[in-house]
């Protein structure tokens, strides 16, 4: 079996925002008492919800469809705002997207016109990163998503796998603090899925990150998180935050691995449970 030790936070030392380097220990994102109210009132998404999200550890959103998973997701990217309450980035509220959190969506969002390659290192050139840099981490990105025979080749010849790798690799090559994965998968079938989340793993030990993913997937979350938020049915309050303690730390490079650690079924057990709770408003 073959398992990754996990490191201690003081081996990350890549991390700045801006130049300036930020206490790892310290959770980046503070959620305080938000709700996001829609039309006027009429639809309420979240509902006076806070949570602290852990610095270096990938925290999973998950709950019934609706519920606000990606109205979260969406607070914190700064592309929408609270109706009441504040998310906060290191104390500071967030007014908008920002460099230090980098967002990849469900849908394919390369740019047609540009080469793989380009495509990564649009982000870095808007940032005023050097040419050199940009060409450096860029090829390093697309290593790590396997994608660096790719490089010279335009979106219309990738798979949709493919693009979604140049999207993470355009995400991370921006060295956000933050990356925040919004059903990144969604798309794709089963086995690109299952071979994405694994390429994910291994960018987690590779990349010191902050991660949150929405998902709608139980087993995913369970694969990929140290921490599993679980939301009600709309409109969405925390049912329960779930760390992954069956895993000791662990990150399993292949998910059959995950599947036979004992712990595995209880907590795949529990999490269908409640959803099943919340889709049917049942107790049992
Ligand atoms: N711009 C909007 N205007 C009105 N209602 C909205 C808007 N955006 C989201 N909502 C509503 O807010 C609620 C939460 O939506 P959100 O997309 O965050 O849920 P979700 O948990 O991500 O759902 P899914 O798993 O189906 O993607 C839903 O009832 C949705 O209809």
């Amino acid at each position: 079996m073959k398992l990754v030790e996990p490191r201690h936070p003081a081996a990350f030392d890549n991390n700045s925002i801006a130049g300036q380097s930020y206490n790892q220990l310290e959770a980046p994102i503070c959620v305080d008492r938000v709700t996001k109210e829609y039309l006027g009132g009429r639809r309420t998404a979240l509902d006076a919800v806070s949570v602290d999200i852990n610095a270096n550890q990938v925290t999973a959103l998950i709950g019934p469809s609706g519920c606000g998973k990606t109205t979260l997701l969406r607070l914190i990217a700064g592309l929408e705002y609270p109706t009441y309450g504040d998310v906060k980035m290191h104390g500071k509220s967030i007014r908008g997207p920002g460099p230090e959190r980098g967002m990849v969506f469900q849908a394919y969002t390369s740019f047609p016109w540009l080469t793989v390659a380009e495509n990564v290192a649009r982000g870095m050139k808007i940032q005023g990163v050097p040419k050199k840099e940009q060409q450096e981490r860029a090829e390093h990105f697309l290593r790590l998503v396997h994608l660096e025979e790719f490089a010279r080749s335009y979106p219309i010849e990738l798979s949709g796998g493919m693009k979604q790798r140049v999207a993470i690799a355009r995400a991370l090559a921006q060295n956000p603090e933050v990356l925040l994965l919004d059903e990144p998968f969604g798309a794709l079938d089963a086995q690109v899925t299952w071979e994405m989340e694994e390429m994910v793993v291994e960018i987690i030990e590779r990349e010191a990150k902050t991660i949150i993913l929405v998902t709608h997937d139980i087993q995913e979350a369970i694969y990929l998180a140290d921490r599993i938020i679980f939301f009600t049915r709309q409109p969405g309050r925390i049912k329960a935050d779930l760390q992954m303690d069956f895993k000791n730390g662990r990150r399993f490079l292949k998910k059959e691995d995950l599947l036979a650690e004992p712990g595995y079924l209880d907590m795949e057990k529990q999490l269908y449970s409640m959803m099943r709770e919340e889709i049917k408003g049942q107790t049992s």
